[in-house]
């Protein structure tokens, strides 16, 4: 089965001279997002701070997909960074600029420097539903259990 799908790719003035996202390993799942912050002016973040990182990068999906933005976990790891709104929807019918929404959980300020992999975006098939209102629905034995009905 491929698992190839083609996605359009806009680089935007800010993006010149950083690299496209790679996947880094043959089989892995998220291409990393590089920061399109401005040469020698970065982003710092004071513990418990956010921003929106720019990319630098627009994309056009094909119909029934989504870009998820996830948190890159040697960030988390090391720096407590992490993407804020985990994992991040891309809308296939979204012609904007990609943005990250970083978020410094950790206990130092984090910098945010040019070129810096910040965040990995994964490319999936969504399905859209057709809500139909019922008045009952079907039984099933786990029924409203939930929150821990299973043990801790
Ligand atoms: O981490 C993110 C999340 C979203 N977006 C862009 C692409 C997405 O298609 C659009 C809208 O995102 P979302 O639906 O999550 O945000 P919203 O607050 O519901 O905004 P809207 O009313 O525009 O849908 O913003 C990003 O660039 N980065
Ligand atoms: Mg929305």
């Amino acid at each position: 089965m491929s698992n190839k799908v083609t996605v359009e790719l806009q680089r935007l003035p800010h993006a010149e001279g950083l690299a496209l996202p790679t996947y880094q390993t043959a089989q892995a799942a998220g291409l990393d997002l590089m920061a399109a912050v401005p040469e020698g002016e970065p982003i710092t973040l004071a513990p418990g701070q956010y921003a929106l990182v720019p990319t630098g990068l627009a994309i056009a999906l094909p119909p029934g997909h989504e870009a998820q933005v996830r948190p890159r976990s040697g960030l988390a790891a090391k720096h407590g960074v992490t993407v804020l709104n985990t994992p991040g929807t891309i809308d296939a019918d979204y012609r904007g600029e990609i943005k990250v929404i970083l978020i410094n959980h950790g206990a130092s300020p984090f910098v945010i420097k040019r070129g810096e992999r910040i965040a990995q975006m994964v490319i999936a098939p969504v399905l859209q539903a057709t809500l139909v209102p019922v008045a009952t629905l079907s039984s099933t034995d786990r029924g409203a259990g939930g929150f821990g009905s299973t043990g801790r």
